[in-house]
């Protein structure tokens, strides 16, 4: 069931215009540093990446046909695009930015006005693969002049940031991981993602560009992300989609790094041989590519994982590969996204049993936390991360969440602690 808050009336017909930019017009600024105070969009990584801003048009969704109804739109509104795209790259020509609801319930229970799920059309797109640079127009009826494209000035810094717990306390939340080891201990299920939340107070309205900066600047080999009240900087990629192959990354299994590099470097080692994080991390594995397979004609599943390392974090992950099969040529990452969601990274083992578990005992509403969070292109393509590392804000209230793979050898008090590691890259952000 849906609630479409803007319903579409009649075809709605866009024009889309990319241009390439000459490399020194923004002389190597970040993307993120182009972006307007007002609806600011992003999706970029290690420089490159693609930042919109305006509204040229959006579909919000809700309910169990979240992805399914904006699927549907997204075919209608790219169907009657007029695309002059002089770029030809993933990311130029016509595009919508989204975000999705992790729950089919969620958002109802917040109280938003109307639904949670999300897709946004930009009137202006910057993007960058490489040394290509480009800039991306969209109207409805007519081509709109390309804008000068030039670095926004500085954002304020957040101030008086005050951190209070959200729902739950740290120590109930050790109690919640302990009720979730004792259900796996008797068998009810293999694995449980349990998240919590905190939330900040801070002393004027956010202005989002300001983390979105330090993320990253901070966080290069992540993907640093706004779309509508949503920000983090995900090391997480549920789908990307380009050209008929499909890439995951998956993660799961973590341990937390201490800022001297030769012991790093000796707990990425003990990290790749704990039984503890291999089981985690092999039920995100096998969700992933399990999905994948029946939209693949071949997929490629490495048989051990590697050791991501970020600043806060080193992770267990794998890349797993496909190549889409005829059948399936229509599929758009979007499809795909919501063929793998949520995977075992941040649902569990069996799904159905662990959603089940974590409605009953998390006492929270993820709302778009650990759900897609990405980009789609008018031929399917795009890039759909998992929301991590992330926070929900309104107004001058920042709500951070962060979440732990629960298996039978977990124990709460270094769940907590692990949380609390991964609350880190949003904390920071807001703090400086
Ligand atoms: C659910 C989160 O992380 C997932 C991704 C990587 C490692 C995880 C873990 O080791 O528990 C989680 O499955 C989060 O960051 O909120």
């Amino acid at each position: 069931m849906t609630d479409t808050v803007v319903p579409l009336r009649g075809p709605l017909r866009l024009v889309a215009q990319s241009v390439p930019l000459a490399p020194s017009v923004l002389d190597d600024v970040p993307l993120t540093h182009l972006l307007p105070a007002d609806r600011a969009l992003a999706w970029v990584r290690d420089g490159d990446g693609i930042v919109g801003w305006g509204e040229a048009a959006r579909i919000e969704t809700s309910g169990d046909d979240r992805f399914t109804d904006a699927g549907a739109w997204w075919r209608e509104v790219s169907a009657h695009c007029v695309v002059r795209d002089k770029v030809g790259v993933p990311g130029s020509g016509l595009v919508a930015f989204g975000s999705f609801a992790f729950a089919d319930d969620s958002g109802r229970t917040r109280g938003r006005a109307g639904g949670s799920s999300v897709l946004v059309v930009p009137r202006v797109v910057v993007g960058r693969r490489g040394a290509t640079t480009w800039v991306t127009t969209i109207n409805e009826s007519a081509l709109a002049p390309t804008p000068r494209v030039a670095p926004t000035d500085e954002p304020a810094s957040p101030e008086g940031v005050v951190f209070t717990d959200g729902s739950t306390s740290g120590a109930q939340w050790e109690t919640i991981v302990s009720d979730a080891v004792r259900r796996i201990e008797a068998g009810d299920l293999d694995k449980v993602v349990l998240a919590r939340d905190l939330v900040a107070d801070l002393a004027a309205p956010l202005d989002v560009r300001a983390p979105l900066r330090r993320l990253a600047a901070a966080y290069p080999n992540c993907w640093t992300f706004h779309v509508d009240n949503l920000f983090g900087a995900t090391p997480e990629m549920l789908v990307r989609r380009e050209r008929g192959l499909v890439t995951s990354r998956v993660l799961a299994g973590t341990i937390r790094r201490t800022g001297d590099d030769a012991r790093d470097l000796a707990l990425a080692g003990s990290l790749a041989r704990s039984s503890k994080d291999l089981e985690e991390h092999e039920y995100a594995v096998r969700s992933v590519a399990d999905a994948l397979e029946p939209y693949c004609s071949s997929t490629n599943v490495p048989e051990a994982p590697f050791v991501l390392h970020l600043p806060n974090v080193m992770h267990l992950a794998t890349d797993v590969a496909g190549v889409v099969d005829a059948e399936h040529e229509s599929a758009t990452s979007l499809d795909l996204a919501a063929a793998l969601h949520p995977s075992a990274a941040v649902g569990g083992t069996p799904r159905s049993t662990a959603l089940e578990l974590i409605a009953e005992i998390e006492h929270l509403d993820r709302g778009r936390y650990a759900a897609p969070v990405g980009w789609i292109d008018a031929d399917g393509d795009g890039e759909w991360g998992i929301a991590l590392r992330s926070a929900e804000y309104d107004g001058s209230r920042v709500r951070l969440f962060a979440g732990c793979g629960i298996v039978a050898d977990s124990s709460p008090e270094a769940e907590l602690a692990e949380s609390q590691a991964k609350l880190v890259p949003v904390r920071d952000a807001l703090t400086g």
